[in-house]
């Protein structure tokens, strides 16, 4: 940057020093293009007026802990900015949202104990001093829509391009890698108020490179997927993409998991959101499928999967009625019992339909010396029939994970 033009006898500014980068002065002398400056170092330099940049004399001397705050964003100034700093023992500034660190080459444990992290926890970032538990916080509390899925999947993209081309059978693994995301997203994502498309877990993605750069694999850990959201939806949110996907599948795989249109189940019918703008669940299906085949999960184990979202589905819409003359449940009708007895069905070898139903109209307890069995009344048959449904969601989804 030049800004000889504003350079006048007296001016402050900063020259180019071998010894110690820049030093600052006072303009003495304008000669043609060359200046002389008396430097605060007492040292007197000539140089051309290009090689000189301006210093700002009111600049506080702490510094300040946003360089966007500085009225020159030059070399010099910026140096000088991250030096009266550093001096304070002041390692981290701010340009914008950025952080910079400079090394302190002490432990400064003061900076980093929970009371800090407490301190930082949903703080807006530059409202307190600049700090990498600022930046944390606000990595980690990107509110929901704002884009943290859509990059990530982009990042992986280039990382695949960038380290792609693994050569291994089939498939290679950056399309097994990318492809896992449309997987998850079909069982871990939902529609909510703020994001059509609302990853309703957290996700660690760690991509594995062999020695030559090359991508050899990817590890997924993911965290506290919201399991009420199978049982219980808010209008005009919507369940997990799967469900929607499943009643809009082919013919013949409806009538595989007897299946039919969403709004005749009661896990998806609480609330008034049935389809997406843009989204053809239909489509999705298939395009599932074969994100599945792609990711490696053969077509048995995507029967399986398929089977237990369905089961779920006629879990939700078994109602539960008195027994007469006790405190029992039973199945309310034969609308309910069939549901009962599609569920056990598609569920094979876990349960039949009796086991099924003592499951969830009766409770077993242990003591120390005997097993008693306690009948539930329909309210609380109906609460241990969504947590069955809850609990066979999340332990499908870990294991697609
Ligand atoms: N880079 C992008 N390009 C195009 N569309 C985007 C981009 N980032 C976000 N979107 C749109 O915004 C929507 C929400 O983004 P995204 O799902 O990434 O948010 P999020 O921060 O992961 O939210 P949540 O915490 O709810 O999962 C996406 O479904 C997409 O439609």
């Amino acid at each position: 940057m030049t800004v000889s033009a504003s350079i006048a006898v007296g001016s402050h500014v900063w020259v180019e020093d071998p010894e110690v980068a820049w030093i600052d002065g006072e303009v003495v002398e304008l000669n043609g293009k060359e200046i002389e400056v008396v430097c605060t170092s007492g040292k007197r330099v000539v140089t051309s007026a290009a090689n000189v940049y301006p210093k700002d004399p009111e600049a506080p001397p702490c510094g300040v802990d946003d360089m966007t705050k500085l009225a020159y964003l030059h070399e010099p100034g910026v140096l000088q900015n991250l030096r009266c700093r550093y001096d304070m023992n002041e390692i981290y500034t701010y340009t914008g949202n950025i952080l910079i660190a400079v090394n302190p080459f002490q432990r400064l444990p003061h900076l980093y104990s929970n009371h800090m992290m407490e301190q930082y926890k949903g703080m807006a970032l530059g409202e307190l001093s600049p700090h990498p538990f600022a930046i944390a916080d606000a990595a980690y509390s990107g509110e929901s829509g704002a884009g943290k899925t859509e990059s990530t999947k982009m990042l992986m993209h280039y990382l695949a391009y960038m380290g792609g081309r693994a050569a291994v059978e089939g498939r290679s693994v950056e399309q097994k890698v990318l492809e896992s995301n449309p997987v998850l997203e079909a069982f871990g994502n939902a529609k909510t108020l703020r994001n059509n498309n609302s990853s309703r877990f957290g996700k660690f993605v760690e991509l594995q490179f062999n020695d030559k750069g090359k991508i050899s694999g990817a590890a997924i850990r993911t965290y506290l997927l919201e399991r009420s959201r199978v049982c219980q939806v808010s209008d005009p949110e919507r369940n997990y993409h799967c469900f929607y996907m499943l009643c809009a599948a082919p013919a013949e795989d409806i009538e595989k998991y007897k299946l039919g249109n969403a709004r005749l189940f009661h896990y998806l019918n609480q609330s008034n959101c049935y389809e997406l703008d843009g989204v053809d669940d239909s489509k999705e299906y298939l395009s599932t499928r074969r994100a599945m085949d792609v990711v490696g999960i053969s077509s048995d184990e995507q029967d399986a999967i398929f089977r237990v979202v369905a089961a779920i589905l006629h879990l939700g819409n078994i109602e539960f009625a008195k027994v007469s003359d006790s405190d029992a449940s039973q199945p309310k009708d034969d609308q309910s019992r069939s549901h009962l007895k599609t569920a056990a069905e598609l569920l094979m070898q876990v349960c039949n339909e009796q086991s099924l139903e003592d499951s969830l109209c009766k409770r077993v307890m242990f003591t120390r010396d005997e097993k008693i069995t306690k009948s539930l009344d329909p309210v609380a048959a109906a609460i241990s029939r969504d947590a069955f449904a809850k609990i066979i969601y999340s332990r499908l989804f870990d294991w697609l994970v």
